[in-house]
């Protein structure tokens, strides 16, 4: 069965139609990659599944559960990475994690969270005193302090330094490599590619491409990278 269910999802935001007809679904123990343009509604399609957003139309299932009529029942088995604002300048980062965890039944130690993301030197740091890069490795594990099945992570890596970049990848694998479903939101290809078993490209409100990113890169010629068929897939409609 899959983790994520998602079939002919609508919505529209007044006038405008944002997603025509998205369908898509993922398996356990993928990393699942979403592209798309600029308001493509990538972000609509991925808060909609963590119960964040309503679609118009359409139905989700997350772990055989509605986001929207079992949203207090999946939150406790869903981790969505938050985005770096949203959480308080002067919160220290061990405070952060205590914090979190206590909103959990069963929640990972935040101690060896620490550890594992390098952040135990920066226990007592605020958190707005951190790089980008150390940011965002504060909210992957804030993402994983519920110990969730499937994780939620949106733009992760943008804004931040080759290094960085690089590090956060790693740590991504690593969520995997702990058995959780991981739905990835990027506009970065080399780092779907990297990362993704599978890729749904949405264009127009629809998803354009679902497949492998090798199976997608030789949609776009012998010579193309997968960068080169996104954007003739993302500029054609099709390939
Ligand atoms: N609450 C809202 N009210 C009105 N329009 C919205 C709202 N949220 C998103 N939109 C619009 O819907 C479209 C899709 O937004 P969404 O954030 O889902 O796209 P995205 O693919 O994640 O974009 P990006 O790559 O720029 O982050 C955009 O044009 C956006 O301006």
């Amino acid at each position: 069965m899959p983790v994520i269910d998602v079939s002919k999802l609508r919505k529209s935001y007044g006038e405008r139609r944002v997603l025509e007809e998205v369908t898509f679904s993922v398996e356990p123990g993928e990393i699942f990659g979403i592209v798309g343009p600029n308001g493509a509604g990538k972000t609509t399609t991925v808060e909609s599944i963590a119960g964040i957003r309503f679609p118009d139309d359409g139905t989700i299932r997350v772990l055989g559960l509605d986001p929207r009529r079992d949203r207090a029942a999946l939150r406790l088995r869903l981790g969505v990475q938050l985005q770096s604002g949203e959480l308080p300048d002067r919160m220290r980062v061990g405070e952060a994690l205590s914090l979190y965890a206590s909103f959990y039944p069963d929640p990972a130690d935040p101690e060896q969270l620490l550890a594992e993301f390098g952040l135990d030197g920066h226990r007592r740091t605020f958190f707005g005193k951190l790089s980008g890069g150390l940011k965002q490795r504060v909210s992957i594990a804030l993402a994983l302090i519920g110990n969730p099945e499937v994780a939620i992570l949106d733009e992760l890596t943008t804004g931040l330094d080759p290094h960085a970049r690089r590090e956060t990848w790693r740590m991504v694998e690593r969520i995997r490599d702990r058995g959780v479903t991981v739905l990835l939101v990027t506009h970065y290809m080399d780092e779907a590619e990297r990362l993704c078993d599978r890729i749904a490209v949405i264009n127009d409100g629809r998803v354009a491409a679902l497949d492998t990113p090798a199976g997608i890169r030789a949609r776009g010629g012998p010579d193309a990278s997968l960068e080169d068929a996104y954007v003739t897939l993302t500029t054609n409609g099709s390939l």
